[in-house]
């Protein structure tokens, strides 16, 4: 049991952060296996309406890839990768919006009503908030060059338009987001939440931006947990991709932490949406947890 000064000491340590981070914008993508633990969905929204209330801005990105296999499987679609992101045909586009926009969106924001704070969900259908356009994914070929392969509706932000979501901050709202784009004709297109996160990131100039995920960062060797990188430049991104160290669904998070440093985001972080509370302890402590992305 922690003492009353130990205690106390913590929310000290916390003092300088809430100091730094208060009236700041920080991005949050929360998806994959860490959304399907009630606990920790609880957890992550307990998070989310704390910094809130210290005079932090956070917007919430989701995914919800496994939810999408289950629906999918209820169904009878078959749904396969290429590079993380998920072939989408029309049909497979159906129920991506149906889990994202219309069930999950909805569930995240009722628990932050229950919780105390003020919630509003969007995709980025709404309000014109994410212009997409069709993505063909760089795929390596035989001879080893990169090919343009078309995986369906899958899309590529070609702008977002952050005015509403500012709105909403400024208004002690907390947004949450549901990651699909609408095309020229308002079709919508899949876009991976790390993606969208990593765009609203820049174009909300947000002082943050944290990826929670089901493992404790990037590890340079998948079966070493101690082999946790905790600070990775950007320039040695692209060989550790090359290498195969970062695979499948890590290649557009630690994509997109690059882009968004690039873009001017203060910080970026891979950090363990397993871990209760790690957003508290990613932003509030000394040490801070997972994979920082950094110049
Ligand atoms: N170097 C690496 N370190 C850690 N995880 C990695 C690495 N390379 C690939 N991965 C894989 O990336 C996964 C995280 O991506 P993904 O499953 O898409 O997460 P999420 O569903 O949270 O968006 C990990 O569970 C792991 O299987
Ligand atoms: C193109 C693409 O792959 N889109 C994702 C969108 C959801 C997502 O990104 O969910 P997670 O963050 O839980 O993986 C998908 O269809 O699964």
């Amino acid at each position: 049991m922690l003492t009353a000064l130990e205690k106390a000491g913590i929310l000290v340590e916390a003092l300088p952060y809430i100091k730094k981070l208060s009236g700041k914008t920080v991005v949050i993508k929360y998806g994959g296996n860490a959304m399907l633990n009630d606990e920790l969905k609880e957890a992550v929204m307990t998070d989310v309406i704390l910094m809130k209330y210290v005079g932090i801005k956070p917007v919430l990105v989701h995914g919800g890839g496994p939810e999408i296999n289950g629906m999918l499987q209820r169904v009878g679609l078959q749904s396969t990768f290429v590079q993380g992101m998920r072939v989408t045909d029309q049909a497979t586009m159906e129920i991506v919006e149906m889990v994202l926009a219309g069930k999950l969106n909805k569930e995240i924001v009722a628990m932050i009503q229950r919780f105390g704070g003020q919630a509003v969900g969007l995709s980025g259908r709404d309000g014109g908030l994410i212009k997409a356009k069709k993505r063909f994914e760089l795929v390596k070929n035989e001879a080893g060059d990169r090919v343009p392969t078309d995986i369906g509706f899958v899309g590529d932000v070609v702008r977002i338009q952050p005015d509403l979501v500012r709105g909403l901050t400024e208004q002690g709202y907390i947004p949450v987001i549901a990651p699909i784009g609408a095309g020229d004709h308002g079709e919508a297109y899949n876009i991976n939440a790390d993606v969208v996160a990593g765009e609203l990131a820049q174009a909300l100039e947000a002082d943050k931006l944290i990826l929670l995920t089901d493992v404790e960062g990037i590890l340079r060797d998948r079966h070493d947990l101690g082999s946790l990188i905790s600070s990775l430049r950007i320039g040695d991104v692209e060989d550790l991709v090359e290498q195969g160290v970062i695979s499948g669904g890590m290649i557009p998070k630690v994509h997109c932490c690059v882009q968004a440093i690039e873009g001017g985001v203060g910080s970026t972080h891979i950090i363990d949406g397993r871990i209760q509370h790690s957003l508290l302890l990613e932003v509030f402590t000394e040490k801070g947890i997972g994979t920082m992305v950094v110049k």
